[in-house]
């Protein structure tokens, strides 16, 4: 295992005394370095495209929070904005008019959206869509896909990407048989395995959900035919089709992954970017099936956060100024740059890679051919890429701390920035 050349000891006390307070010394598994050893790097602040840690480092942040941070850190009118809010209260548990503009901005955006139910996290979320499938089509069955994530829902978590697969628990203890009996994992990309799970089980499939662009378990696009079998045989089959755009949503395209792809989806769920940095969650789709949740409808669905202002205003005036603003044209141009500079660096020093990318959320792969599954996935060299994390780590660039997750690219980094992290990466592939 590499480790770090450079040394934090600042960071190492605060993780020794962390790790006898918290489990792994955080608040979630992704954030521990367990894939690439050594300790986490403590965060004191954060500005625009950067991190500072508490022994006083600078580094160029790609994690954006595991995706929020579109914008960068502190960006100055989602800080206004929240200012705003804080003067006026922090939490009612009772209905504001932010809430209906926050649900309105998402409808606006998403196309397939009709209304919405603003929640505190992803996990929420997609418990909640999962739970509408079921008793709006009165069925059990709920089809995944390996290596696909979806917070850490009971029912979802079976072949779980993210830290459940970098940490080695896909199927984590404690998540009954029982639980898991109604759901089936497919590979992803394989149309004829879903075909073959209709035709076998069609009646019983409340509906399919799905990453319609995966971010963990590294950057994996769906084929233009996986997608057409999925709205087909969702469709064919009176089964829901759920795209989790918590990564993807506002993230590779305005109206997320199901506009760039042609997804037709019957419910979405979002959270990261609609919570500009804050914790929200939503989930929403056709108005018919919407009117299912409880109290126009008998799902029973609740939380005593949720709309909570603060998030509502960072999360509204986050996706202000992503309608307003040209930043997709940016975010691209920036992250195709890094894409091309990251692919050149590799080749140049003769290792089999592959990237992976859309839009500002992408993945170099240790491996010579490109990833279309987890089949294919696990295959990577990890040992390569936990080296590699180390040695950016040492020239000032936070990068995902596992293979199997993605790197974003935020609308505060610069071409500069960019320029220096392929020259860090030229440097720390060479070395080998
Ligand atoms: N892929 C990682 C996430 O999306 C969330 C971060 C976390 O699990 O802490």
């Amino acid at each position: 295992m590499t480790l770090p050349k450079k040394s934090r000891p600042q960071s190492e006390a605060a993780f020794e005394k962390a790790m006898d307070l918290m489990p792994g010394g955080v608040n979630s598994p992704a954030r521990a370095f367990g894939a690439v050893g050594g300790t986490p790097i403590f965060i004191e602040r954060a500005e625009g495209a950067h991190l500072f840690d508490v022994d006083g480092n600078k580094y160029l942040d790609y994690i954006g929070s595991w995706g929020p941070m579109i914008l960068g850190h502190r960006h100055p009118t989602v800080i206004a904005a929240l200012e705003e809010a804080l003067s006026k209260g922090t939490s009612y548990g009772a209905p504001t008019e932010a809430e209906s503009e926050l649900a309105e901005r998402i409808i606006d955006a998403v196309a397939s959206v009709e209304m919405v139910r603003l929640v505190s996290s992803g996990t929420e979320a997609t418990m909640s869509a999962v739970r509408l499938a079921r008793g709006y089509t009165g069925r059990d069955v709920i089809i995944k896909f390996a290596g696909n994530y979806h917070g850490h829902v009971d029912s979802l978590l079976v072949a779980a990407g993210s830290s459940a697969a970098t940490l080695g628990t896909p199927n984590s203890p404690g998540v009954t048989v029982g639980t898991t009996r109604d759901t089936l994992v497919l590979e992803y990309n394989d149309v004829s395995g879903l075909e073959k799970a209709f035709a076998t089980h069609g009646d019983k499939i409340a509906g399919v959900i799905l990453e319609p662009v995966v971010g963990n378990m590294g950057v994996v696009v769906p084929t233009q035919e996986f997608v057409t079998a999925l709205n087909r045989l969702t469709k064919a089959h009176g089964a829901l089709l759920i795209c989790d755009e918590v990564m993807s949503g506002f993230r590779v395209a305005f109206g997320g992954a199901q506009q760039l792809l042609g997804l037709e989806p019957d419910l979405t769920t979002l959270g990261k970017i609609v919570g500009g940095g804050l914790p929200v969650g939503a989930y929403g789709g056709r108005e018919e099936v919407m009117k299912h949740i409880l109290p126009a409808g008998k799902v029973f669905q609740a939380g005593t956060l949720s709309g909570n202002p603060l998030a509502t205003a960072a999360g509204c005036a986050t996706l202000k100024i992503l309608k307003e603003q040209p930043l997709y044209d940016r975010l691209e141009q920036l992250a195709s740059r890094l894409e091309l500079g990251l692919h050149c660096a590799a080749a140049e020093a003769n290792i089999p890679h592959t990237i992976a990318r859309v839009g500002s959320m992408m993945t170099l792969f240790f491996h010579g051919n490109a990833i279309t599954s987890w089949e294919q996935a696990s295959l990577c060299d990890t040992e390569r890429y936990a080296q590699f994390f180390w040695g950016m780590m040492d020239r000032g660039v936070y990068l995902p701390c596992s293979q199997y997750e993605a790197l974003f690219v935020s609308s505060a980094h610069t071409e500069d920035d960019i320029d220096r992290t392929i020259a860090a990466s030229e440097e720390v592939l060479n070395v080998g």
